[in-house]
């Protein structure tokens, strides 16, 4: 083991309320909201395909050209209070903005740069709107910031030169600044999602990300940090030059999820998965049709394929430049959010059940419970759910969660297997089956392996 300063602080999962709390949410809103709605991927009427929040790259505009956004910024049909209900009936339980995407436009008031929504023709302070709206209907809210900035002058890839590092040490001073300012004027802010923090800069200085993570815990004790801010002694990212994980949380899932075999152990640390709805936009396109767009059934299925694994699911919403939400992104919250009021028992406070994962769907438990759930996708043709259980664990009796009056059949058939028996039907939506159990019995040994 290295003796390393900036390294992780403390191994395995924090088990204090705050960090309990973000564990059961499970489910939580991302928002993408900055300039880059305005043009919505779309510039001198050329429409490029790549991430719309990277338009200024990918169309080659320049800095001053782009800034001047700021002065269009005057979203008529924005209402926190409206974008707050959808996200309650959606079932989420907290929210993650960027106060600061790559751009570096703020949409809070700071004091340390004019590139903010206070110089807008918008003028007011739309982050506190955001937050007491979302706040008011339950729902805990985390702030994303980018480290990396395109707008500050200081903001630095790498460091090659003495003016190099003075500069970027004016840059590391400003974001901590900022972050200071939004720990502080914020206060109800649980969490903070860091990103722009691959870059040789910020690798470099591995000590200042320690100190930013110790800062915001000072001001917010309780605060949550992601793995992604974190380089250590050696500029080693998420994980330290030991492999323990830094931050309180994993955040390397973007886009993708862990395998449910070759992944398992990511059950024992806590992290998240972040999804776009199209294949790869997370702030406000115009034009959907670029790329395959995600049915709600298919983001409801990653939604339990995270808690079955015992990590959260951060589903990305693009509000467009106006300020209104796209008629997509309203569906899947509705239809996600009729699933998740009939079964949201089988996600929130949920995690990894400790079974093998099986074909037709997931096994998600509520922590302490006796009771093992089950989310069906793919139903066998056979209607037969096979499970496989830990050693002495015993399933006795089961039912569909929305009618408990009517048993499932429970078969055993083998040691430590089971079939049950699923009514074959035509299903258009997840089915939830709830299973007493109990543990720490030794079943009968009535089944004897064969001599091969
Ligand atoms: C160079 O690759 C990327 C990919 C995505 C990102 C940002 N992380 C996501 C959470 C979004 O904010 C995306 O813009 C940045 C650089």
């Amino acid at each position: 083991r290295l003796e390393l300063k900036y390294g992780a602080q403390y191994t395995g999962k924090r088990t204090d309320a705050a960090m309990n709390k973000w564990r059961s949410n499970r489910f939580g809103q991302f928002i993408h909201w900055g300039l880059y709605a305005i043009p919505g991927g779309v510039w001198n009427g050329k429409t490029y395909n790549y991430a719309a929040e990277f338009l200024k790259s990918s169309a080659h505009i320049s800095t001053a050209t782009w800034d001047s956004l700021m002065y269009k910024f005057n979203p008529k049909k924005f209402n926190a209070k409206e974008w707050a209900k959808m996200a309650k009936k959606m079932g989420v339980k907290y929210m993650t903005i960027t106060t600061k995407h790559h751009e570096g436009f703020c949409l809070w008031p700071s004091r340390y740069t004019d590139f903010n929504i206070s110089n807008t023709p918008y003028k007011k302070d739309i982050l506190k709107e955001i937050v007491d709206a979302y706040n008011a209907e339950g729902i805990d809210v985390n702030f994303y910031y980018s480290v990396l900035d395109w707008h500050n002058p200081d903001w630095r890839y790498d460091i090659k030169s003495k003016e190099d590092s003075i500069a970027f040490r004016r840059y590391l001073d400003f974001a901590e600044n900022q972050l200071k300012e939004l720990a502080t004027n914020y206060p109800t802010v649980k969490a903070f999602w860091f990103d722009g923090t691959w870059d040789a800069s910020v690798k470099k200085n591995g000590w200042w990300t320690l100190e930013v993570e110790k800062m915001l815990k000072s001001v917010r004790p309780g605060v949550i940090i992601n793995s992604r801010l974190r380089a250590d002694d050696y500029g080693s990212r998420h994980k330290d030059s030991n492999g323990e994980l830094m931050g309180d949380y994993e955040s390397g899932y973007e886009r993708r999820l862990p395998d449910p075999v070759k992944d398992i152990k990511v059950t024992s640390w806590d992290w998240e998965a972040c999804m776009t709805i199209p294949e790869n936009q997370w702030g406000y396109h115009q034009d959907w049709s670029i790329s395959h767009v995600k049915s709600p059934l298919e983001l409801l299925e990653m939604l339990v394929h995270a808690t079955s694994m015992g990590g959260n699911f951060l589903l990305n919403f693009g509000p467009k430049g106006d300020g209104s939400i796209r008629s997509e992104e309203q569906n899947i919250a509705k239809t996600i959010g009729d699933w998740m009021a009939v079964n949201g028992q089988v996600i929130y406070n949920c995690d990894y059940a400790g079974l093998k994962k099986q074909d037709w769907g997931y096994f998600t438990r509520e922590k302490g419970s006796n009771q093992l759930n089950m989310v069906i996708f793919n139903v066998p043709v056979s209607g037969l759910l096979h499970v496989d259980v830990p050693k002495g664990m015993i399933l006795k009796k089961a039912h569909f969660l929305t009618t408990p009056g009517q048993q499932i059949k429970v078969e055993e058939i083998a040691k430590n297997q089971y079939l049950l028996h699923m009514p074959i039907k035509l299903y258009t939506s997840p089915q939830v089956i709830v299973v007493e159990c109990d543990n720490g019995k030794e079943n009968a040994n009535k089944y004897q392996d064969a001599k091969t």
